[in-house]
C-alpha cells in the first residue's frame, strides 16, 4: 500500500556515495549509506539528531563510517587476525533490495551476500538482510543473518549504535544493573565475571564493556531526564519458521575517552564528550547456524523527552 507523505529517496551523499533517505509524513527522517548499510542520521523531528557521526568520519568507501550504526559481522574485535576488526559487513557495499510504505511505517531493506572476496576471508555462504523501519516515534533496525551454505557456521554480530549526547558528564545509563560484564579496558583474566552493581551507570573514563544483559532495554538519561531508550532482542529462526529467543543478548558500552580519541584519525580529540555507544549484539560467544537457519538481531531506538 502506498501512503502519501512518506518517501524513500535514493540520493548521492558525502564522498559521492549512494545513500537512501527515509521520510515519515509525521516529520521523522533516517539516512542510510549503501556502504556498510550504515545508518548515519535519525531525526524523530527535524530539530533533533539522535545519532552521533564524527566530523572527521571518512566517506571514502574504504574505512567504516565513524558513527551512526555500523554493522559488525561476522566477528567482533579481531579474534581472526586475517579478517579486519569487526568483520567486513561495515565496509561492504549493500544493495537496496526493497522499499515499502504503509500508513505508519516507512521501510527500506538492504542485502549483502557472500562474494569471492568475503569467502576468502570467511569461507561461508550467507544472506544478510537489514531492515530499517521508521515510524512517527521510533526507528527499528533489524539484521537477519541466514546461512545459505551446506555447512554450519559460527559468527558474531552487533549493531554498533553511536548515540549523540550533549555532555557525557551528564549521562547515566539504566538497565545494566545485576548483569555480568567483561571489562575490555582492564583486560585481565578473571575467574568469575564481575556484576554491575549500579542502577545508573555514568562514564568518567575510558569505558569498553561487554554486558551480558537480560533486561534487553537500556535507557539513556541526561541531567536526570530520560532521553532515549534502546530496546533489543535476538533470536534464531529455524528452517520451518519457528524461532527461539536468546535470553541474554550482549550490549557493549563504549566511550574512548581522552587518549583513545587522540589515537583515532577519524575522530575528534574532544568528541568523546558528545557520544556514547550502546551496541546490542551476540559477541561474548559465537552463535552457530545450521544450513537454512537464520539469526535475527533487532533494536528499536525510541527517543524520549
Ligand atoms: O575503531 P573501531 O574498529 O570502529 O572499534 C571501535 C570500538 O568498538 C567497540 O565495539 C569495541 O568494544 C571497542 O573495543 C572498539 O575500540
Amino acid at each position: 500500500m502506498s501512503c502519501p507523505g512518506h518517501t524513500v529517496l535514493r540520493e548521492t551523499g558525502l564522498g559521492g556515495m549512494p545513500r537512501v533517505l527515509l521520510k515519515h509524513k509525521a516529520g521523522a527522517t533516517a539516512e542510510v549509506y549503501n556502504f556498510g548499510a550504515t545508518l548515519t542520521s535519525y531525526k524523530p523531528t527535524p530539530e533533533r539528531e539522535v545519532l552521533f557521526v564524527s566530523h572527521k568520519a571518512l566517506f571514502d568507501g574504504q574505512k567504516a563510517i565513524r558513527g551512526g550504526v555500523p554493522l559488525v559481522f561476522p566477528q567482533f574485535g579481531q579474534p581472526k587476525k586475517e579478517m579486519a576488526q569487526h568483520g567486513f559487513a561495515r565496509t561492504s557495499h549493500w544493495e537496496l533490495s526493497d522499499t515499502a510504505v504503509t500508513e505508519d511505517v516507512v521501510r527500506a531493506v538492504f542485502h549483502l551476500t557472500d562474494t569471492e572476496i568475503t569467502r576468502m576471508l570467511w569461507p561461508f555462504s550467507f544472506l544478510l538482510s537489514y531492515t530499517l523501519s521508521l515510524t512517527a516515534q521510533t526507528l527499528t533496525t533489524s539484521l537477519r543473518i541466514e546461512n545459505k551454505g551446506e555447512a554450519p557456521f559460527e559468527a558474531q554480530a552487533l549493531l554498533h549504535t553511536y548515540l549523540r549526547v550533549r555532555d557525557i558528564g551528564q549521562v547515566a545509563l539504566r538497565g545494566f544493573q545485576h548483569h555480568p560484564f567483561v571489562d575490555k579496558v582492564a583486560a585481565q583474566a578473571v575467574e568469575r565475571l564481575p556484576t554491575e552493581t549500579r542502577n545508573s551507570v555514568n562514564i568518567a573514563q575510558e569505558t569498553d564493556r561487554v554486558y551480558q544483559t537480560g533486561a534487553n532495554e537500556i535507557t539513556l538519561l541526561e541531567g536526570g531526564a530520560e532521553r532515549v531508550k534502546v530496546e533489543y532482542t535476538a533470536c534464531t529462526v529455524n528452517r520451518d519458521g519457528s524461532d527461539e529467543a536468546l535470553p541474554h543478548p550482549d550490549c557493549v558500552l563504549w566511550n574512548p575517552w581522552v587518549q583513545k580519541s587522540q589515537a583515532m584519525a577519524d575522530f575528534g580529540d574532544r568528541e568523546f564528550q558528545e557520544m556514547v555507544c550502546l551496541e546490542p549484539g551476540i559477541v561474548s560467544a559465537f552463535y552457530s547456524l545450521a544450513p537454512g537457519q537464520a539469526f535475527l538481531l533487532e533494536q528499536t531506538i525510541r527517543p524520549l523527552g
